[in-house]
């Protein structure tokens, strides 16, 4: 890792996307799915591969992927760079990639991490998240406040009470954190679903930044239907 702190850091993607989609049910990883005629994947990393703040995109897949060399990436340019290192969780992908970059991240630089199974991600989106976290201590992710009434069942589903919402969103991706303390806090974390828990675990408080829930994560079939529909009737608009 470079330990000089650097006045005006840098921020690199990564990417996990060595995840099954047990979910999902389908023959093959989600990740790896037809969307609008491109693997699932292709429209995130097409997207931070173009996105003037992020110098360097990190796909973290599993050690035994046999199908990334199958598809082609090469319209995505040069800052793309595949890392064969996975784990049994997200939490390890994410960890295992965080290594893998030690020689080129310092200890200031931001990483920005991005489902793979996000495939809606818009640039007003990364745009939004790194100005607002631009001078932030800790860093924060993109969420969206709930809007449904939420309700606790109990092991018959039957309903067992109302859980106020207030205060209350839904994580989603990117999560931005400098990339020590999130080494550091994903070291120690045990159990997390995303970069924020391990930060929160480590004591501190990332930030929410409001997103909008076109950026929603592809886990049940139904989803593939819902990323398709927004893709093609986004035509550059934002909601
Ligand atoms: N061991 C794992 C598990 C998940 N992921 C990635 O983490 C993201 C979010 O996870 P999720 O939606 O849960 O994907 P899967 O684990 O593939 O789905 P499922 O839980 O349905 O098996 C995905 O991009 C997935 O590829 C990963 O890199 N390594
Ligand atoms: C990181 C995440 O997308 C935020 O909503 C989510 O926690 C991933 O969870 P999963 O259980 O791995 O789908």
């Amino acid at each position: 890792m470079r330990a000089m702190q650097n006045f005006h850091p840098r921020h690199f993607a990564i990417v996990p996307a060595a995840g099954s989609g047990s979910r999902m049910g389908a023959v093959r990883p989600k990740q790896y799915l037809p969307l609008l005629g491109r693997p699932l994947i292709h429209h995130a990393l097409s997207v931070l591969c173009a996105s003037p703040d992020i110098d360097k995109v990190f796909v973290v897949l599993s050690v035994d992927d046999a199908e990334w060399s199958r598809h082609d990436w090469s319209t995505l340019g040069g800052k793309l760079v595949p890392l064969f290192c996975g784990g049994a969780t997200r939490a390890d992908s994410v960890l295992g990639g965080l290594r893998a970059i030690s020689g080129e991240a310092a200890q200031s630089d931001w990483v920005l991490v991005h489902d793979a199974a996000r495939p809606c991600l818009a640039p007003w989106h990364i745009d939004k998240l790194v100005r607002e976290l631009a001078h932030d201590e800790v860093g924060g992710l993109l969420a969206v406040p709930v809007a449904d009434t939420l309700k606790r069942a109990d092991p018959q589903r039957h309903v067992a009470g109302t859980v106020p919402r207030d205060s209350l969103w839904q994580a989603q991706t990117p999560q931005m954190f400098r990339y020590v303390m999130l080494r550091r806090a994903l070291q120690g974390a045990t159990d997390v679903t995303d970069e924020a828990s391990a930060i929160e675990a480590a004591g501190l408080r990332p930030r929410l930044v409001q997103g909008d829930a076109t950026n929603l994560k592809v886990t049940y079939p139904l989803d593939l239907h819902l990323a398709e529909w927004i893709l093609q009737n986004r035509e550059g608009a934002r909601p």
